[in-house]
């Protein structure tokens, strides 16, 4: 592995505007194996427009974005296999089976046969659902479809996981679920994970932080480093101080 390619995901001088407003200004960070990152703003601070950049769903004239090493305007094929994704909207076809929207997934990665078999076996397992695998995804309940979502963005064996907004609209029992889950598999396979939220109690002490705000990274850092640099003894008060109570 060469040096570039040991950084999973480089951002660099992003901005990007709607017509004249400009929505994200300078933006950079790095993320590394097993690094579980908190992209952390308030609604409308940029966190879609920035996962949309990442995942080539919108280009931006300023700014370089790499995924280990490949250039996403120059390698766009290698950037975009070694990422996972789970959108902020839900986006599994209701009337197809679990099975059926892993397999459709798996194929556009170009996995079919036996081994797509296998990986959607396994990722269904280790979200806990295996037995619902010929369930059609209408059956299942929001946070099972979740689930079925962050198998489905990892049946790749992606290395970089992108998750916008993953938790919204789910019990505390599948949030608690979710992060357990994913920071487990930045522990195990060593997977760099970006977790956009607004929910300042989904970065504790041992994760790190982007403060994104109104279209610019304030702070970023392992938490307690934020919180420090700030004068404050929590990442809630940290934020408040830097983005003047949200204003
Ligand atoms: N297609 C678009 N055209 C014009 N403005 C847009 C468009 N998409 C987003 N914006 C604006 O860009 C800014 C950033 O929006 P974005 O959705 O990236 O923020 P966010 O941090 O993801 O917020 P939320 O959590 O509400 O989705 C907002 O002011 C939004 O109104």
């Amino acid at each position: 592995m060469t040096a570039a390619s040991a950084v999973a995901l480089d951002v660099e001088g992003l901005s990007h505007a709607f017509g004249p407003r400009a929505v994200l200004r300078d933006v950079g960070f790095t993320l590394t194996p097993g690094d579980f990152t908190v992209l952390l703003g308030l609604n409308g601070a940029g966190k879609t427009t920035l996962f949309a950049l990442v995942t080539r769903l919108y280009h931006s004239r300023d700014g370089r974005i790499a995924v280990f090493g490949h250039d996403l305007r120059q390698q766009p094929s290698a950037a975009l296999a070694a990422m996972g994704v789970v959108f902020q909207q839900p986006t599994l076809d209701l009337d197809l089976t679990v099975q059926q929207n892993l397999a459709y997934h798996a194929s556009l990665h170009g996995m079919a046969g036996s081994r797509a078999r296998l990986r959607i076996g396994e990722e269904l397992e280790r979200v806990g659902l295996a037995d619902r695998r010929h369930s059609r995804v209408r059956q299942l309940s929001g946070g099972q479809r979740r689930r079925v979502e962050l198998a489905r963005a990892l049946v790749h064996d992606p290395a970089l996981l992108l998750l916008d907004e993953p938790t919204v609209g789910l019990d505390i029992e599948s949030r608690r679920f979710l992060i357990d889950h994913v920071r487990h598999l930045c522990r195990e396979r060593g997977l760099a994970v970006l977790w956009a939220t607004h929910l300042i109690d989904e970065a504790d002490d041992t994760a790190k932080v982007i403060v994104l705000h109104h279209g610019q990274v304030l702070d970023q850092g392992p938490v307690p480093q934020v919180a420090e640099r700030a004068g404050a003894g929590t990442l809630r008060a940290a934020f408040d101080r830097l983005t003047g109570g949200g204003r």
